[in-house]
């Protein structure tokens, strides 16, 4: 591959390549390191010595994105995402299918869908504050508040949330932890996580190969299931079944709503949004006479979108908000400003339009999706050979400046979405610490990044960008809104040190208690008069 005329860290292990140095690494610095050693495209060996290309570069990458049929997601992240998802979901499917579910799907996730379902964030976040402020009232020190792992607690709102706004379904998930569909889907992805070495080998050995071409997929998919315990088989089997049962069912439903013309009254209660969520959205748009048949989506692949939702949109926003609790907790000057703003409001619930007219939450929405975003980076295979071209030159190995990189098919690009967005390059001197102002007078090399928010990269860009952006952003939006009105988030301890794993998204650990997995224990007290 012409890649490795470029510039780039040496191999350290024939095996393993810079994988090992890079996850441990925390935050992506090795990364960042070598951008500033080599220039913001390079080089690194990954496993069994396959040279990648990473890139930071806003023309590069915007041209990555919006060539997004010859740049599709590599296979195994496609195998992975479709023994989860059933079959393709929006995020699993490429080229034409991708096209396709995607116009149909758009019009549910535009602004005056979520214009609808703005009311089930305020809800939700409102019953999450009541239940901490029970916690609080029921401790020794009440006014001393209480520490509490907001993981967790946020983990549940938010699962409730994209149950409801996305397919009118109540997971219950802050009263109770054995919701079925809650369990069929966690267990699912625990059992699937469980076998990704696999997946690293089937990338790596090319004998393998044959077996991703993409018409086999599907045929070969059950291929090494044997390897997998037989308790793992069984659980996954149960997991599938009751997933498709479950969804099959709302798919009915919702059908026969739609077919009545329900679809679109009054919510009948205060929980059940009726027609209002995602889901009813999509149905309506796919029953509607104007799209041709070839258009249209089959049930299997309405079915897919309800976990596409979950699995894209669950995890994501709840460590948003989990991550941006922390970080107004180290910087309580900003929390107590951003506190004021809201208080100022007499309401308790906003319209989504009312909510958004707030300056200084929109400024620490934006920064701190832009220092707390959750995806540490994606990857694309590229289909055919090609010339990428670079905003910001750089020198190859034999001390030559290029500006533009050529790659072969089969070469894979790494975008890591993290660094990017706390580079010095793009965001000056101040790129690490948490300044909403920054946003108020953008530095003419972040106006170039080419994100569909606020020129980050935290949700992607061009055709393959988050579908849910607006939908996140106006859930942290009101989780905040209802949260620091209630109560101040201060560090339970100094001496606590918070880790950051990545397994597709970031979670927190606290460092000593990491065989405890994902939590955030922080101080919450009531906010007093
Ligand atoms: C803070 C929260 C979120 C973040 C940071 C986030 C981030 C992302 C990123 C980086 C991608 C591109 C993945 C890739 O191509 O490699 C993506 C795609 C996607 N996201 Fe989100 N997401 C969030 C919330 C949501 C929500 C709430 C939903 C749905 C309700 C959602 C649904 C999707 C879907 C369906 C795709 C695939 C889009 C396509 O390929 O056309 N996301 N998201």
């Amino acid at each position: 591959t012409p890649v490795k005329q470029l510039r780039g860290p040496n191999n350290p292990s024939w095996i393993l390549g810079q994988e090992p140095a890079i996850i441990a690494a925390e935050d992506g610095i090795l990364i960042q390191q070598w951008a500033n050693q080599f220039g913001l495209t390079f080089k690194y060996p990954s496993f069994l010595s396959k040279w990648e290309l990473c890139t930071m570069d806003p023309r590069a990458i915007s041209h990555i994105l919006t060539n997004n049929y010859v740049y599709p997601k590599p296979d195994v992240v496609r195998q992975f995402l479709s023994q989860v998802l059933g079959t393709e979901g929006l995020i699993s499917a490429e080229g034409e299918t991708h096209r396709r579910q995607r116009r149909i799907l758009n019009p549910s996730f535009s602004p005056a869908q979520l214009r609808e379902v703005t009311p089930i964030f305020f809800e939700k976040a409102a019953e999450l504050r009541d239940i901490w402020q029970a916690h609080i009232a029921d401790s020794p020190m009440p006014a001393g508040g209480k520490i509490m792992d907001v993981y967790q607690w946020l983990s549940r709102a938010t699962l409730d949330i994209i149950g409801l706004a996305g397919f009118d379904y109540d997971f219950e998930s802050l009263i109770h932890d054995k919701n079925e569909l809650a369990v069929a889907f966690r267990e699912l992805f625990r059992v699937q996580m469980a076998v990704r070495w696999l997946n690293l080998v089937r990338m790596w050995f090319p004998v393998l190969r044959p077996f991703l071409v993409r018409s086999h997929m599907e045929a070969h998919r059950h291929l090494f299931d044997f390897l997998q315990p037989e308790p793992d088989r069984h659980v996954k089997k149960i997991s599938q079944e009751t997933m498709r049962r479950v969804g099959m069912e709302l798919i009915q439903r919702k059908k026969a709503e739609v077919a009545k013309g329900l679809v679109g009254e009054k919510p009948s209660s205060n929980t059940v949004v009726v027609g209002r969520d995602i889901l009813s959205a999509l149905i309506r748009a796919n029953m509607a006479s104007d799209v041709s048949y070839t258009h249209k989506l089959t049930d299997e692949e309405v079915l897919s979108q309800i976990t596409t939702f979950i699995l894209a949109g669950h995890e994501t926003t709840s460590n948003s908000v989990t991550w941006s609790l922390l970080t107004l907790a180290q910087y309580p000057a900003i929390q107590d400003q951003l506190r004021k703003e809201l208080l100022a409001v007499s309401e308790e619930t906003l319209s989504m339009d009312a909510l958004n007219a707030l300056p200084y939450l929109d400024l620490c929405t934006r920064e701190l999706l832009r220092l707390q975003g959750p995806v540490r980076e994606t990857v694309r295979t590229a289909l055919q050979d090609d010339t990428i071209p670079l905003q910001y030159p750089i020198v190859d190995k034999y001390g030559k400046t290029i500006d533009s990189v050529r790659i072969k098919a089969g070469d894979a690009i790494v975008i890591p979405i993290m660094v990017i967005d706390r580079s010095e390059r793009f965001w000056g001197p101040s790129a690490q610490e948490f300044k909403p102002e920054r946003f108020q007078d953008l530095p003419k090399e972040a106006s170039a990044i080419p994100g569909v928010y606020s020129h980050i990269m935290t949700f992607l860009g061009g055709q393959r960008a988050c579908i849910g952006y607006r939908f996140s952003v106006i859930e942290m939006k009101a989780f905040l809104f209802v949260l620091l009105r209630s109560f101040v988030f201060e560090l339970s301890d100094e001496n606590v040190k918070i880790l950051k794993k990545t397994a597709i998204v970031t979670r927190p650990l606290v460092q000593g208690e990491e065989d405890k997995g994902a939590q955030l224990p922080l101080r919450i007290r009531a906010v007093t008069a």
